[in-house]
């Protein structure tokens, strides 16, 4: 069995930072569960809303309170007209997190969480609307249309692929969503989570803590490593060419995007899964290069530098193979992991002290005071 990586250094790593009863990452170098099921056995067998629900209501549904829940955020889909006229005005050009981001915010502008006691509202609603959100700009932004977001699609997973290609989902493409959003729902205090939770620390309010969580996410070191990777893979048209730009890569030390982990150390859990998906999607649209393409950099990676694919990685080919642009993989994992997000503020809210850590001060002992007239 793999040895737990070795945590230290700069980046709070290793240091603990808080408790959780959500989710264990890399327990024994590469364990993950939520709430104590393990993520193949919830990826392979759930649907997303009972995993959400697991996250933000501490069990397992029964099958009655399951379609009560599937019921009562379908119930929750239409956007505000306020929210629209704003969707409206971002430009074709945006990028869609910072779009996700606005559309939180004004969000908790139009709907604003008053008191603790309607959070759950709150978050049910941002996890029903969210996918039709960010659709709705695009579809607007990109070809002019109002796309409906009141579709009739059964789950989360489907209203993504319904209101981005405004037309059913076919049913692999749902699964697939299913096990994505699932993968992507929780993992512990990374970089987003831990934004979240210190908001939350200051008793804010859950748009605040929720936009904020997008922010973080936003980047390519976290969140928009998927299509960061996408963008590297598709300059490639085989193999061997994505093998010899990759060795040029690593000698000349850039970072390579959906690579590595801050806990694994030798394999993340969620990848085999996605990947796994990736090839019957592959072999479904008769890709020719891309999946291979994949698997070198993959290969290449583990020989060169020990270095593995991440839950981004594999990510890029699935969602390229649905037919769903590039700059929407990130707004994806938003719509997923707002479940992690939000079950850690509850968590911080129900035990909560402010988050407040020390630095080691690194500046000047004194410095003297010079009349602006006098400086250099
Ligand atoms: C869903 C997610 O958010 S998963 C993460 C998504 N992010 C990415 O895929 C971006 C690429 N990966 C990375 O930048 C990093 O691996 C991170 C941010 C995920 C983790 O960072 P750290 O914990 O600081 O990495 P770690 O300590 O393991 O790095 C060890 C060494 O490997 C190198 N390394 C780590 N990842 C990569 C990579 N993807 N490509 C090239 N080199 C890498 C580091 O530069 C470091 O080298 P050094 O010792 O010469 O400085
Ligand atoms: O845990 C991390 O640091 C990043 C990550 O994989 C995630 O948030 O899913």
């Amino acid at each position: 069995m793999a040895e737990p990586k070795k945590l230290g250094g700069a980046g709070l790593r290793g240091q603990s930072a808080g408790e959780t009863a959500l989710c264990t990452v890399g327990k024994t170098g590469a364990g993950l569960t939520y709430r104590g099921y393990d993520i193949k056995e919830l990826a392979d067998k759930a649907q997303f809303e009972e995993v959400a629900y697991l996250l933000l209501y501490g069990k397992l549904p029964n099958q009655a309170e399951l379609d009560a829940y599937k019921a009562k955020l379908k119930g929750m889909r239409a956007l505000p007209e306020a929210l629209k006229t704003v969707l409206e005005q971002i430009p074709a050009d945006a990028h869609p997190m910072d779009v996700m981001r606005t559309g939180c915010s004004m969000l908790g502008n139009l709907e604003t969480e008053q008191d603790f006691s309607e959070q759950n509202d709150h978050i049910d609603r941002m996890l029903a609307v969210f996918p039709g959100l960010i659709n709705y700009w695009y579809n607007f932004s990109h070809k002019g249309v109002r796309v409906n977001v009141e579709t009739d699609a059964d789950s989360i997973a489907e209203q993504f692929l319904w209101t981005l290609h405004d037309k059913k989902p076919e049913p692999l493409h749902v699964q697939v969503m299913h096990a994505s959003l699932i993968l992507y729902a929780e993992h512990e205090f990374n970089a987003s989570t831990f934004t979240a939770r210190v908001c939350a620390s200051t008793l804010s309010d859950i748009h605040s803590c929720v936009t904020g969580a997008i922010g973080s996410l936003r980047g390519p070191l976290h969140g928009g490593a998927n299509e960061a990777a996408m963008d590297m893979i598709e300059q490639w048209k085989s193999a061997d060419e994505a093998e010899e730009a990759i060795m040029g890569m690593l000698a000349r030390k850039d970072k390579i995007m959906g690579f590595g982990h801050a806990i694994y150390r030798e394999s993340d859990p969620r990848n085999a899964i996605i990947k796994e998906w990736s090839a019957k999607l592959s072999e479904q649209v008769g890709d020719k290069h891309l999946y291979a393409v994949s698997e070198r950099v993959e290969a290449v990676m583990w020989r060169e530098k020990k270095l593995f694919c991440n839950a981004d990685f594999f990510h890029a080919s699935a969602y390229n193979f649905m037919g769903i642009p590039t700059k929407l993989f990130t707004p994806i994992f938003v719509c997923s992991r707002v479940a992690g997000w939000t079950a850690h503020v509850m968590e911080q809210r129900a035990n909560n002290r402010i988050i407040r850590p020390s630095a080691d001060y690194t500046g000047p002992e004194t410095a003297e005071w010079v009349d602006i007239a006098d400086r250099a």
